[in-house]
């Protein structure tokens, strides 16, 4: 009578980044719940484990080697969906990276490196999907910010930049695709053990200071992620627009 269904069965998503750590998760969540999965990165033998870890599930992967901070590869993609009439419903901009330079030490490379990987190439694959999407009569678009959008944290201005923007960037994406049936909303993680935060993470110092202000008192497994991400790629989030859900064990929360 009430419960919408969180079944993704017969939808198509693209996740980003999706050669290992969230992405891949998400990917493969993805799978779990029914959908068949277009999976990019720049590494091609991230992107076949990820390929037979969903079609193990029972569906269909479908792998693009590209670079998302290059735009000619980035429409390629869609070039080539279109030609295999493989309509994307679901889009997750996942790929994301981290320089953590202090503020007076950062170069252009470095900002210019961060933004286009974090945010353009995140504006660039919702372009290109949601214009589909318009046509199609609706999807969902995911981005992965992060709390550093939200609160400041000591891993770089230029990251949290992005992450902050892409907060922004979803709710403007919202207020103007809501109309054609497309869902914008954002994930904010606070620390997930990836490839990307590995080393971070097994400084003990380090990883104290994080629990110290994380009332759950653990960083977060990738499941706890996936969850979310299936809930707003699903019906179940068809009134949910322009939000960012922060998955953070309560640390945006934190007060005294
Ligand atoms: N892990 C965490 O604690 C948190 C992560 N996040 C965000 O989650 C997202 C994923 O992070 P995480 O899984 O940890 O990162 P990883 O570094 O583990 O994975 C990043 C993925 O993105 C791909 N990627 C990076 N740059 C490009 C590029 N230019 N073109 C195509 N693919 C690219 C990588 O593949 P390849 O290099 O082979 O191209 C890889 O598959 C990021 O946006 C990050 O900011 C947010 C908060 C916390
Ligand atoms: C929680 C942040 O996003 C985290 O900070 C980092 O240094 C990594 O880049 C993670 O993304």
């Amino acid at each position: 009578m009430y419960l919408p269904s969180f079944s993704l069965k017969g939808k198509t998503a693209l996740v980003t980044g999706a050669g290992r750590g969230i992405g891949q998760a998400i990917a493969i969540g993805y799978a779990e719940a029914g959908a068949d999965v277009v999976i990019v990165s720049r590494t091609q033998s991230d992107l076949e484990k990820t390929a037979q870890l969903i079609e193990s599930v029972g569906t269909k992967a479908y792998l693009f080697e590209a670079d998302v901070t290059n735009k000619d590869q980035v429409k390629g993609i869609f070039e080539t969906l279109d030609l295999e009439q493989i309509n994307v419903d679901i889009l997750v901009n996942n790929a994301g990276m981290n320089i953590r330079s202090k503020a007076f030490d950062v170069s252009d490379e470095e900002w210019d490196t961060i933004m286009h990987t974090n945010l353009r190439s995140a504006f660039w694959f919702s372009q290109q999907a949601g214009q589909r999407m318009k046509e199609s009569g609706g999807g969902k678009i995911i981005t992965i910010s992060s709390v550093a959008g939200h609160v400041a944290l000591r891993t770089g201005v230029v990251y949290a930049s992005t992450k902050a923007a892409i907060i922004q960037m979803t709710k403007n994406l919202a207020l103007e695709w809501g109309q054609y049936g497309i869902n914008v909303n954002s994930i904010g993680p606070w620390y997930f053990k990836t490839p990307l935060t590995e080393k971070l993470l097994a400084d003990k110092e380090y990883l104290q200071d994080i629990l110290d202000v994380t009332p759950q008192k653990r960083v977060g497994e990738l499941p706890d992620l996936v969850g979310p991400a299936v809930f707003l790629a699903s019906e179940a989030a068809d009134y949910v627009n322009g939000q960012t859900l922060f998955v953070d064990g309560g640390m945006t929360i934190q007060g005294f």
